[in-house]
């Protein structure tokens, strides 16, 4: 079951979501892609291997753009414009971006952040001034069902990840993202 977060304020909202694989991480990213429109900033944290390639993908399915989306190990930033009249997604890996948000805007895409949607992977505390709402998704490794031991070695343990979604800002307030649930594979 998804649960669902609230802070009193009413500005924040979120939810944790129990995600089994990498299909389901895809599927969830493609249900996560119909919230998503132009301007949307989604922030992703988890440490190496958590699955935010994988979830980045399903978003770029679902929004349907162009091209597979892969690490983008090469360059800090990728655009895959849309096939139909979606939003461009910008896909950015923010891991080696040391110079912050100016280097962030040097980065002379051929679109503009306002109309695109813009997946930043490593972007807390790296890219929070792009836009005062923003949706922030962290993926933690979990050992079936308990949550705090220590992440299991590759292999040998469940392949659960929980996806907490917090989405800061007025854009986010009313969204209802606990109730998002992996959408099929077509
Ligand atoms: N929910 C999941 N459960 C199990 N395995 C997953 C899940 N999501 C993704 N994976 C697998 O984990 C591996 C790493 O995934 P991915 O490349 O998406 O991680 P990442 O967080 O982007 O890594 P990096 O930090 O290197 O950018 C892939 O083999 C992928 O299939
Ligand atoms: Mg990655």
């Amino acid at each position: 079951m998804n649960e669902v977060l609230r802070d009193a304020g009413g500005a924040t909202s979120g939810a944790r979501i129990p995600v089994d694989g990498p299909q389901e991480m895809r599927r969830l990213g493609r249900a996560l892609a119909a919230l998503l429109g132009p301007g949307d900033l989604v922030l992703l944290t988890g440490e190496l291997g958590a699955g935010k390639t994988t979830l980045t993908r399903g978003i770029g399915e679902g929004l349907g753009v162009r091209g597979a989306v892969t690490s983008p190990t090469f360059v800090i930033a990728r655009v895959h414009p849309p096939l139909g009249d979606g939003p461009p997604l910008v896909h950015v890996d923010a891991y080696r971006l040391h110079g912050g948000l100016e280097e962030m805007e040097d980065l002379d895409l051929d679109v503009t952040l306002p109309e695109s949607v813009v997946v930043v992977e490593w972007g807390e505390g790296r890219v929070e001034e792009l836009s005062e709402d923003r949706l922030h998704v962290a993926i933690h490794r979990t050992l079936g069902g308990a949550g705090d031991g220590p992440a299991p070695a590759a292999g040998d343990a469940p392949e659960v990840r929980t996806v907490t979604l917090i989405g800061v800002g007025e854009r986010w307030a009313d969204v209802d993202l606990a109730g998002l649930v992996p959408d099929r594979l077509g």
